[in-house]
């Protein structure tokens, strides 16, 4: 998988240093990796704002940041003299191409690979790429990170990785998901490609749904402009809930690199049912949160946030009934759902599995429960599995009951610490591997797939509906299950 010497040194240039996102997870992942001693001894981090600032103050800012965001731990001060030796900073604007040539005084290419990090708003992409091609910093090797989102729909998508195109090769560029560099959504792949058990259960012979739920307890966290431009269906489910179905839903690749996983995401991807103005009220819901409740303090619905404009008609929850028409999953639905402000952090992936075809304990019990293999994303992240077990006993009959084989991450790999996405997808950039980034026409496909649903509402012209937060979500989103006679597993 590795398509570089390991630990080849770098130039990484985070662009947008100053940002919310480098702050909180940037800067603290690259501190997790020298800690690790996964940072190449000679690699160099070179932060890119707008501010002046000379080296030893921007090393101030850094630390800072770190005190701030590690969050659990105590910065560690030797790990923080290595890391800290390794921080340069830069002013540039980054819409003056002319600045752009402050940075051939720093960068090595000679000596280091540039790894350019675009933490920036995506309008800045098409000028981050042609400054860095005028400074001489596009050429293999070299690569961009780009982060999401890559547009608003496919033709403002389409507008950005033509621009990119234009300097780097799709072989340079990484395009963030970061839902791919989680330990569990990673483990998808060792889950059902390292176990015959599920590799020949895995189909429409034996599963009889699929339930992915992405729930956040959170709002809009004073980023409401931004939100009610884009929407759970943007934000959430056009790249991290289509990534997940991907991975659940794709065929065996045939090697673990990044193409030839990509390939079969993309297939998927392909394969999936339009939906239009003609099937959206049967297979969507979309609603938004109005006030409610989170960790037991009384919070503001969505249109009461601050910076929020009246009468706005954006989702803050989906629910999806989708089809993949392919030989393997046919008829089997596959149903989405992410929200804000709903009860709890809680992400999984359910396989609910078809019944037995004959039952004998069937004098007492009618219906015996399927089996379900549970995937928990986030938090307690682990694998579950419910069978029905024979509760110990003597007696005349025999007693079942609904028991669970469960693998939890925390207790299983006690000693070792859960990564954090971030630091997973710097390491592999820095590194070459491409295979947890995510290639263009795999944005594209979601995009055409997601523009379909958010057209189909455009017209309808209907208001999301309300949902109280702290709940899971508008009423129809149960219904749409109840009509399949199933339930959201909760
Ligand atoms: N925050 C998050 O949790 C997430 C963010 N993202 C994406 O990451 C990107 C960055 O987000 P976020 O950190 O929240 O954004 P912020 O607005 O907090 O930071 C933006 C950064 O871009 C820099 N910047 C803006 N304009 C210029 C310019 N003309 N020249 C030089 N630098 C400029 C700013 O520099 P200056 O300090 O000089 O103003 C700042 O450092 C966005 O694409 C966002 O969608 C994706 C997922 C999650
Ligand atoms: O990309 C995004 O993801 C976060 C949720 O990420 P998670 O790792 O905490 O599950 C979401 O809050 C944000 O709106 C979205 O832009």
């Amino acid at each position: 998988m590795t398509t570089t010497t390991q630990n080849q040194a770098c130039d990484l240039i985070l662009f947008g240093t100053k940002g919310d996102l480098a702050r909180r997870k940037l800067l603290p992942a690259l501190y997790q990796l020298e800690k690790a001693g996964l940072l190449a001894s000679d690699s160099r981090i070179i932060g890119v704002a707008r501010d002046e600032m000379d080296k030893a103050a921007y090393v101030e800012l850094v630390k800072t940041n770190l005190v701030r965001f590690l969050k659990k731990e105590p910065l560690d001060e030797q790990v923080w003299a290595i890391l800290s030796a390794k921080l340069h900073y830069v002013a540039i604007d980054l819409t003056k191409t002319s600045d752009y040539q402050k940075l051939v005084a720093v960068v090595d290419i000679e000596k280091r690979i540039p790894v350019s990090y675009f933490a920036t708003p995506p309008s800045l992409f098409g000028d981050l790429c042609r400054g860095l091609a005028e400074a001489g910093l596009a050429a293999e090797p070299s690569r961009v990170v780009l982060e999401k989102p890559i547009g608003h729909d496919l033709a403002s998508s389409r507008v950005i990785n033509d621009k990119v195109a234009e300097y780097f090769k799709e072989c340079q560029i990484y395009r963030i998901d970061h839902y791919l560099g989680k330990e569990t959504v990673l483990n998808l792949l060792a889950l059902r490609f390292a176990n015959a058990i599920f590799a020949s259960n895995w189909d429409h012979n034996a599963i009889d749904h699929v339930q992915i739920t992405v729930a956040e307890e959170v709002g809009v966290e004073g980023r409401w402009s931004y939100y009610d431009d884009a929407g759970q269906m943007r934000d959430m489910v056009q790249n991290h809930l289509l990534q997940v179905l991907s991975l659940i839903a794709m065929e065996p690749p045939a090697r673990l690199d990044a193409d030839s996983i990509r390939d079969e995401k993309l297939k998927v991807l392909k394969a999936l049912r339009r939906i239009d103005h003609t099937n959206v009220q049967e297979k969507t819901v979309r609603g938004q949160y109005a006030a409610g409740f989170a960790t037991g303090q009384a919070v503001p619905g969505y249109l009461e946030e601050e910076g929020a404009r009246p009468n706005s008609k954006t989702e803050t929850f989906v629910a999806i009934k989708v089809d993949i028409d392919n030989w393997r999953w046919a008829g089997v639905p596959f149903y989405l759902r992410t929200g804000k402000r709903m009860p709890k952090k809680h992400s999984e992936v359910v396989i609910c599995f078809k019944p037995q075809p004959h039952n004998i304990f069937h004098e007492t019990y009618r219906e015996l429960p399927a089996n379900k293999l549970i995937i928990r994303l986030q938090p307690d992240e682990g694998v579950e599995i419910q069978v029905m077990n024979k509760i110990p006993g003597l007696g005349e009959s025999m007693r079942l009951q609904q028991s669970k084989l469960d693998l939890s991450f925390d207790e299983t790999f006690k000693s070792q610490r859960i990564a954090d996405a971030y630091e997973r997808l710097l390491l592999e950039a820095m590194l070459g591997n491409q295979y947890l980034f995510v290639r263009r026409d795999e944005v594209e496909q979601a995009w055409q797939w997601v523009d379909g649903i958010i057209n189909a509402w455009r017209n309808s012209n209907e208001p999301p509906k309300s949902y109280q937060a702290g709940s899971w979500g508008p009423v129809s989103a149960i219904s749409m299950m109840a009509r399949d006679d199933r339930n959201w597993d909760e």
